[in-house]
C-alpha cells in the first residue's frame, strides 16, 4: 500500500499565515486608532497638567507682584519652568504707572508649536476682601516634543501589545486548527490513499473525543457513504462481468456448434458433390451399382446400416424394392421387398407435406408410421428411421429409407441435409440418366439412318448390288492393295445378252424384274466375303476379286453362268437359247501386268466384247495385261457402245 506524501504546504500554517495578515492590518488600524487617542489624550493631559500649575502658582505669583518679591517671583518661574509638559513660561507684570515687565523662561530646545496647549492666564491680588487689581499675565506654552515623546512610548506600547495579541492568538488558533482538523484531514487523506476494491468495506472512523457533529463528521460520513457506494457499484460491476463472461462462453459455445455444424454441412455438401460427378461419369449400363454405391457411402455417413430405395409399383399402387444397402452383419431382411399400397399410406401422408420424415427412435416411428408398419421395418434390426422422397416436379421416382440400429437423440441437422441434398442429387442423376440414355438411343438411331444412307447410297435401288459409285470407291483400293501384296485381282464383266429383245418382249417391267433375277443369280455364286459384285451399268454387272488368280476367277465365272442358267429365265427371243443367258469378260491383273484399274477395266471389257462376238453366253479371259500398249485402242468396245 503506498502512503500518501507528506505535503509541502500545511492548511494550518496557510490559517496562521492568512490569520497574522489579518491582524498585521488590524493592528496597523488598532494603532492609528489608538495612537489618535493616545494622542489627544496627551495632549488633553498636557492642557490639565498647564492648568494645575496654573493653580498652583496664581495665589504665589500674584502674591510676589504684590510684594514685589522679585526672588520669590524668580524662584516660582523657574520651579513652573521646570515642569516637564511646560515648554516655556512668560510672566508680563503690569504695574500701575510703570512699563510693563516681561519674564520669560523657557525650555532648552523648546519652539513655538501649533499642536501643544497653552493657557493664558490674568493675574490679580486682592489685598482685602472686595478689591482686586490686576497685575499682569502668565502664558504657560506646552512642550511638543513632551507630547511626542509620550506618544511614542503609548504607541510602542500599543504596538507591542497588538503584535503579542495576534501571535498568541494565530499560536493558539494553529493549535487548535493542527489538533481538530488536520490531523484529521491527513487520517481521510491515508485512509482515501490507501483504499483498494478489497479494503471498500473497511469504514472511516476518526480518533475524537466524545461525539462531535460537525463538518468533519459529515466528511467522514461522506466517505463512508462513498466507499459503500462504491462497494455496490464493484459489485454490480462483478455481476455484470459474470453475467457477460457467461454469455461470452454461451457465444463461444455457440460458435463451435455452429461451426461444427457448417464443417459437418460443408462435408456433407462435399460428399455429395463427389457421389453426383461419380453419378454423371457413370457408364449408364453400370449406373444402378454407381447408384448402390452413393446408397452405402451415404448410409455409413450417417453411421446407418441400412438404405433402401422403394419405386412405385403401378401395378400394385405400393412400393417395390429397387435397390438395398445393408452393413456386414446387420441383419438381412426377408420383408420389406415388397410395400402393399395402404401400409405406407400414413407415411406418405407426413411426406406430402413434409419432404423428410426422421425418427429417432421406435416409438416415434411407430407414430410416425403406425405400429404395424414399425413393427415391420424393426424386423430389419433398425431403431431410428429416415424416410424422404424422390421427387421432382411431377416425377416421383420413390423414396429413400436410412436406419440406424440404436435409438439417437435426434437426427442432427446436418444429417437432416445431407438426406435433403443426396434425394436431390438422386433425383438430378436419374433425371440425367433417363435424358443421357434418350440421347443416346437418339445418336444411335440416327447412327443406324446414316448407315443406311451411305448403304443406299452407295447400292443399286434395284438389285440392291453395290452401284457403279461404290465399285468405283473399291476398285482403286483393291487393284492397289494387290500391288502392294502382290497378289493378283481377277474382274469379271458380265454382260445380259438380248437384253434389248427382252424389254422388247416382255416389257420393260419385266424386263427389271430379269435384272433381279441375273443380279440374285450372280450374287449367290459370289462366296466370298471380300469379292464385290457391283451393277455398273443397264445389264453389266462387275466382279471384283481380291487375291483370285485367272483360274479360280474362270470358275467363279463358269460358276455365274451355270447359276443364271439354272435360274431359267424364259426369254423367247433370243438366238442362245429359251432362257436368258450372260456373256462374262475376264481380265486378271498382277503387279507385272497391269499399271492401272482402267487398264485391267479395259482389257475385261475387250474380252467381253470377244465373247459377245464369239457368240454370247461364254466366258473369254483376256490376255495377261502388259501394258497399255497391249491394247489396242482402234478396237470398239462394248462397254463404250453401252454407254
Ligand atoms: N428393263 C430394263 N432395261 C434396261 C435397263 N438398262 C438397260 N436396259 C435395256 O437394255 C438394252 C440394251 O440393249 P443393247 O445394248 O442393244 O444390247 P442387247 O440387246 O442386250 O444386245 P447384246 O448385248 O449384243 O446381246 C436396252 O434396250 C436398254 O433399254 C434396266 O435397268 N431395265
Amino acid at each position: 500500500m503506498r502512503r500518501l506524501p507528506k505535503p509541502k504546504e500545511s492548511l494550518g500554517v496557510q490559517l496562521v499565515l492568512a490569520i497574522l495578515g489579518f491582524c498585521l492590518v488590524f493592528t496597523v488600524l488598532t494603532v492609528a486608532v489608538r495612537t489618535w487617542w493616545a494622542w489627544q489624550a496627551g495632549v488633553a493631559a498636557m492642557s490639565a497638567e498647564l492648568t494645575l500649575i496654573e493653580q498652583v502658582y496664581r495665589r504665589t505669583l500674584s502674591k510676589a507682584i504684590w510684594e514685589m518679591d522679585r526672588e520669590s517671583l524668580e524662584t516660582h518661574l523657574a520651579s513652573a519652568a521646570k515642569v516637564p509638559s511646560v515648554g516655556r513660561v512668560a510672566l508680563t507684570i503690569t504695574p500701575a504707572h510703570r512699563a510693563p515687565e516681561v519674564i520669560d523662561r523657557r525650555q532648552e530646545g523648546w519652539v513655538a508649536s501649533g499642536v501643544a496647549p497653552a493657557r493664558r492666564l490674568v493675574l490679580a491680588y486682592e489685598p482685602f476682601p472686595g478689591s482686586s487689581e490686576t497685575l499682569g499675565e502668565l502664558l504657560l506654552f506646552g512642550d511638543e516634543r513632551v507630547l511626542w515623546s509620550r506618544l511614542g512610548e503609548e504607541v510602542s506600547a500599543i504596538v507591542t501589545t497588538q503584535i503579542i495579541q495576534s501571535l498568541l492568538l494565530a499560536s493558539l488558533i494553529l493549535l487548535v486548527f493542527r489538533r481538530s482538523v488536520t490531523v484529521h484531514v491527513r487520517r481521510i487523506a491515508n485512509h482515501l490513499g490507501q483504499l483498494t476494491p478489497v479494503t471498500l468495506g473497511q469504514r472511516l472512523s476518526l480518533d475524537r473525543p466524545g461525539h462531535r457533529d460537525d463538518e468533519l463528521s459529515l466528511l467522514v460520513a461522506g466517505v463512508n457513504q462513498l466507499q459503500d457506494n462504491l462497494s455496490d457499484y464493484l459489485e454490480q460491476q462483478q455481476r455484470y462481468e459474470s453475467e457477460l463472461a457467461q454469455h461470452r462462453d454461451r457465444l463461444a459455445d455457440l460458435v463451435r456448434e455452429r461451426t461444427a455444424e457448417l464443417e459437418a454441412l460443408a462435408a456433407a455438401q462435399q460428399l455429395v458433390l463427389t457421389l453426383s460427378n461419380r453419378l454423371i461419369h457413370a457408364p449408364y449400363d453400370a449406373f444402378d451399382k454407381h447408384l448402390l454405391g452413393c446408397l452405402r457411402e451415404v448410409a455409413q455417413r450417417l453411421g446407418a446400416t441400412m438404405a433402401a430405395w422403394y419405386v412405385r409399383d403401378d401395378a400394385t399402387g405400393g412400393y417395390a424394392l429397387y435397390l438395398h444397402w445393408q452393413a456386414a452383419g446387420a441383419v438381412p431382411s426377408s420383408h420389406l421387398q415388397r410395400v402393399a399400397a395402404d401400409d405406407w399410406q400414413q407415411l406418405q401422408a407426413v411426406l406430402d407435406r413434409d419432404e423428410l420424415v426422421d425418427t429417432p427412435s421406435r416409438a416415434a416411428l411407430a407414430q410416425t408410421i403406425g405400429a404395424g408398419e414399425a413393427a415391420r421395418v424393426a424386423d430389419w434390426g433398425i431403431e431410428a428411421a429416415a424416410f424422404t422422397e424422390l421427387r421432382g416436379g411431377d416425377e416421383h421416382f420413390g423414396l429413400l429409407m436410412f436406419g440406424k440400429p440404436q435409438a439417437v437423440v435426434a437426427w442432427q441437422p446436418d444429417e437432416r441435409a445431407l438426406l435433403a441434398m443426396t434425394a436431390q442429387m438422386l433425383v438430378h442423376s436419374v433425371r440425367h440418366k433417363t435424358q443421357l440414355i434418350d440421347i443416346v438411343q437418339g445418336q444411335q438411331a440416327l447412327r443406324a439412318v446414316n448407315a443406311q444412307l451411305a448403304e443406299l447410297a452407295r447400292s443399286d435401288a434395284l438389285t440392291g448390288l453395290a452401284n457403279r459409285r461404290h465399285f468405283d470407291e473399291a476398285k482403286e483400293l483393291e487393284f492397289r492393295r494387290g500391288q502392294r501384296l502382290q497378289q493378283p485381282l481377277s474382274l469379271l464383266v458380265c454382260d445380259i445378252d438380248h437384253f434389248k429383245l427382252y424389254n422388247d418382249t416382255y416389257g420393260h417391267a419385266r424386263g427389271d424384274e430379269c435384272l433381279l433375277a441375273v443380279a440374285e443369280a450372280i450374287r449367290s455364286s459370289v462366296r466370298r466375303a471380300g469379292d464385290l459384285v457391283a451393277r455398273i451399268g443397264g445389264k453389266e454387272f462387275a466382279i471384283l476379286l481380291s487375291a483370285t488368280d485367272e483360274a479360280a476367277a474362270l470358275a467363279l465365272a463358269e460358276r455365274i453362268l451355270g447359276s443364271v442358267r439354272d435360274a431359267a429365265i424364259a426369254h423367247a427371243g433370243s438366238d442362245e437359247g429359251p432362257f436368258v443367258t450372260l456373256s462374262i469378260g475376264l481380265a486378271v491383273s498382277t503387279s507385272q501386268r497391269a499399271n492401272d484399274f482402267d487398264a485391267l477395266f479395259r482389257a475385261a471389257d475387250a474380252a467381253l466384247y470377244r465373247a459377245k462376238a464369239g457368240g454370247r453366253n461364254r466366258v473369254v479371259a483376256a490376255a495377261p495385261v502388259a501394258s497399255e500398249a497391249a491394247l489396242d485402242p482402234h478396237q470398239p468396245s462394248d462397254k463404250e457402245e453401252m454407254r
